[in-house]
């Protein structure tokens, strides 16, 4: 059976002191409410990761992640942030490729094969992001499936099936992300089952299986459990709704 994820991406949001009070709260909710099969990552900004590493040290179901790391192990690159630094504070998770990182800091295709290579050897799980922006969508729906599929093949398909196996994705339509327009469940199943489908025709059936595939995009309270009642849909990554410690645990509660 498949993982059920709920990320939070808090992007450039939240000062140290606004973070561990986030953080504490995603904590103890999560703790009597979250169900028991749901794992709970908050991917805070690099600065917050000590800190709140900490504080889920000994939560059960809660982990956090990091938002990027560098593709390189270690030395001379100003403001980059390695595997084993992420590592050194708690983290399990690293999330790779987000559009946003994509579009504002150049990251192709390649440099995130790069960086899936480093965090895998570090042994920190990535959540690979993929997505089509708004004009590709435009352009039929076989388009948007195509380019994701594309991103996923130049990044990932050299990983072994063992590697592959568990492995988390994350789909994330541009035009959906903080927008306030989200992808409707069944566009989120569809691109999930030709994601699975994509996966399977490289790795086999039973590799495909076991992939989390998560939802990112105005995922919010309202409309997670219709977006998690997607065969295909194991989990969702969320932007502005993990920033409120309620609107967050309220979507973890929502499969
Ligand atoms: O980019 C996202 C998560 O990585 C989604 O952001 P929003 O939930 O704010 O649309």
């Amino acid at each position: 059976m498949r993982n059920k994820i709920v990320a939070g991406n808090w992007k450039m949001n939240k000062t140290l002191e606004e973070g561990k009070i986030l953080a504490s709260e995603v904590v103890n909710m999560a703790a009597d409410e979250a169900p028991s099969d749901v794992t709970v990552i908050m991917g805070t900004p690099a600065i917050h990761m000590d800190a709140v590493g900490k504080l889920v040290k000994d939560a059960a179901n809660v982990a956090i992640a990091a938002q990027d790391c560098s593709a390189h192990e270690a030395g001379a690159y100003t403001g980059e942030i390695s595997v084993s630094q992420i590592k050194s504070v708690g983290a399990k998770y690293v999330i790779l490729g987000h559009s946003e990182r994509r579009e504002y800091h150049n990251e192709s295709n390649e440099l995130l094969a790069a960086k899936v290579d480093t965090a895998l050897a570090a042994d920190l799980k990535p959540i690979f992001c993929c997505g089509e922006a708004l004009e590709t969508r435009e352009q039929g729906d076989d388009v948007a499936y195509k380019f994701v599929c594309d991103q996923l093949t130049a990044s990932l398909f050299h990983l072994s099936a063992e590697v592959m196996t568990n492995f988390i994705i994350a789909y994330e339509p541009i035009w959906a992300i903080g927008t306030g327009k989200t992808a409707s469940a069944e566009q989120a199943q569809l691109m999930h089952a030709e994601i699975r489908k994509h996966i399977a025709a490289k790795y086999g059936q039973e590799v495909a299986d076991s992939v989390s595939i998560l939802y990112g995009g105005s995922c919010k309270p309202s409309n997670a459990n219709e977006i998690f009642a997607g065969a295909d849909v194991d989990g969702g990554l969320i932007g502005g709704a993990s920033l409120a410690s309620r609107d967050f645990i309220d979507i973890v509660k929502s499969f």
